[in-house]
């Protein structure tokens, strides 16, 4: 049986041990401990200028993750070099998994899946719990991994790890309720459902929110009763291990979490193999295509969380600050590296002018920098490549005659260890025109494209015509209007008068190249679980033979 650890019993020795795999390059700095002290040290002397821990760090402990302990991988070998966007520093270099180790993985979580599969809601909830409880308990530990290895602020960072946290609460929540039906039959027979685990799910993750997409996958798998192998980006391999090891201190069967590491290859295998029985899958569209191919050869079923180039529209009734403040959490969240950006921003023609004036003010505003630094609202992308592939976009929207408002060029921090990072000035794009690249293809980097609109029916039409349809967004006080909006846009989340919250009750996910199933919410558990109809005879079989 599961035993759940007493409470604070799974606390964790943050000093040089360093158990999450990321040790100091400076030799005993016990790094942990002090990057725990540093908000407080800064709450009680605000305003000093501190120094982080950016670039400082290698990671050397093993990344892959198999049968409840750290491992190297059993063959592949292919060494990916994984950077820390701040710096452009190498912290590790990530041995691919191949075929082998793929397989050893999925035989772990099949033996997991047999413990764990039989236990009930309720068990499973308080072992859920446990796993959240641990994760609030190491927030700042884990936020600063995942500053270290995606470059977004400490700000944002711990923000996705309470999202993370809350997510795994919800679904041990919900675990204890899981339930199918029961409907009568005539002559006293009846018949009922029972809601039954999948099996061995496999997770794939982008790499713009490496901890809270396995806690978004993990959590309404687990809840349900299936085990999990999760792939994580190449890119950003670091924090999920330490999601696999806070399962197992939590009290999971040993397996039912396992991680392993590598790019599309080890993607391939962990998607062709037979004892796999669904994929969740979070990245881009073309990459979205090849699994569901991959799932049609076995018959798997998939969630397909993919790309979006999404509206915000915003009316000239809104409440303009809210409607500024709207704009810039809908573009410049994580560098804008976030599939549900509302990167196209209508604005009603009668206040253009005031709007954007107002939105490039606040865009130049926002503070660039060490990502770990307590002030710093915009951190790295996550690589050169991307850098160059957003800097091209905008290169692209000036030729196609758009107008840079602000920002859009690379940016050099005056600290001299961030001079390699991958640092750009957030942009926002005047003089846009619907057919324009930078207005259709989807740039996964701080660019705002804003667009003026004239009437309603204009505008829905306009944001409409997109091959993608994960999310939209509407600014405006008159209620009606703004229902009627979000019913006639062609997405799945949508925001009113706010945008980019992620609250884990609500679904997630999109319409049209965006994807299909839905995370979070009550409604993930669709996702992560099969029905089962019995059929009871209560009266003699009455035979047609
Ligand atoms: N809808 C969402 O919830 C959501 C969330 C985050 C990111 N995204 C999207 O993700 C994209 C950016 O992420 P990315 O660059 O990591 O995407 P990507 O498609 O390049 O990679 C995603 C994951 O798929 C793996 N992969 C690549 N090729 C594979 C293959 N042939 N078989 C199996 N696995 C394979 C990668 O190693 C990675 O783990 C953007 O388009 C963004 O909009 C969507
Ligand atoms: N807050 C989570 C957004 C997911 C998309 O990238």
């Amino acid at each position: 049986g599961i035993t759940c650890p007493k409470p604070g019993s799974a606390r964790r020795c943050l000093s040089a041990a360093a158990p999450h795999g990321i040790s100091p390059m400076l030799a005993q700095s016990r790094l942990p401990s002090f990057l725990l002290l540093l908000p407080r040290l800064r709450s009680l002397a605000p305003g000093l200028a501190m120094s982080s821990a950016t670039g400082t760090v290698t990671v050397q402990q093993p990344l892959n993750y198999r049968a409840g302990a750290r491992v190297h991988p059993a063959d592949g070998g292919q060494l990916e070099e994984v950077f820390e966007p701040a710096t452009g520093r190498v912290l590790c270099k990530l041995p691919c998994s191949g075929e082998k180790e793929v397989d050893l993985a999925v035989q772990s979580a099949k033996a997991a899946f047999k413990i764990w599969s039989q236990m009930s809601g309720m068990e499973r909830c308080r072992v859920m719990l446990e796993a959240a409880r641990i994760i609030r308990e190491q927030r700042e530990e884990i936020a600063t991994m995942e500053t270290i290895n995606n470059g977004k602020s400490i700000f944002e960072a711990r923000v996705d790890i309470d999202i993370s946290w809350q997510c795994l609460e919800y679904y041990a929540g919900l675990a204890g309720s899981l339930a199918g039906e029961h409907v009568q039959l005539p002559g006293g027979s009846f018949g009922y459902t029972r809601r039954e685990p999948l099996g061995v799910c496999v997770g794939i993750g982008a790499w713009n929110y490496p901890f809270q997409i396995a806690c978004w996958k993990s959590g309404p798998a687990l809840a349900c009763g299936n085990a999990m192998v999760f792939k994580p980006s190449p890119f950003t391999p670091i924090s999920v291990v330490r999601l696999a090891e806070i399962f197992t201190e939590a009290g999971v069967p040993k397996g039912l979490f396992n991680v392993v590491q590598g790019g599309a290859a080890t993607g391939q295998f962990l998607c062709q193999h037979p004892d796999v029985a669904k994929i969740s899958f979070t990245g881009s569209v073309p990459t979205g295509m090849k699994i569901m191919e991959m799932a049609a050869k076995g018959i798997k079923p998939v969630t397909l969380e993919l790309g979006g180039k999404s509206p915000l529209i915003i009316f000239s009734d809104s409440d303009l600050d809210n409607a500024v403040k709207g704009a810039l959490m809908a573009n410049f969240l994580t560098q804008g590296e976030v599939c549900c950006n509302g990167t196209r921003v209508f604005v009603e023609r009668k206040i253009l002018d005031t709007f954007t004036k107002e939105v490039v003010k606040c865009t130049r505003k926002i503070k660039i920098g060490d990502p770990l630094l307590e002030d710093t609202r915009m951190g790295a992308l996550i690589n050169l490549p991307h850098l160059n592939r957003v800097q091209g976009f905008i290169k692209q929207a000036k030729e196609q005659g758009a107008e840079v408002l602000c920002g859009g060029d690379p940016y050099v921090p005056d600290d001299p260890k961030l001079k390699n990072g991958y640092y750009m000035r957030p942009c926002v794009l005047g003089n846009c025109k619907d057919d324009m690249t930078c207005v259709k293809e989807e740039i996964f980097g701080p660019v705002m494209a804003i667009l003026p609109f004239d009437t309603e029916e204009e505008v829905v039409e306009r944001a409409n015509a997109t091959k993608f349809g994960l999310a939209g967004g509407v600014f405006t006080r008159d209620i009606q209007k703004a229902h009627r909006i979000v019913a006639a846009l062609k997405a799945g989340m949508c925001f009113i008068n706010n945008y980019n919250v992620s609250p884990v009750e609500l679904p997630f996910g999109g319409y049209k190249f965006s994807g299909f199933g839905r995370e979070n919410g009550r409604a993930a558990i669709e996702y992560y679980s099969q029905l089962k109809t019995v059929c009871v005879e209560m009266g003699d079989v009455e035979s047609a033979f």
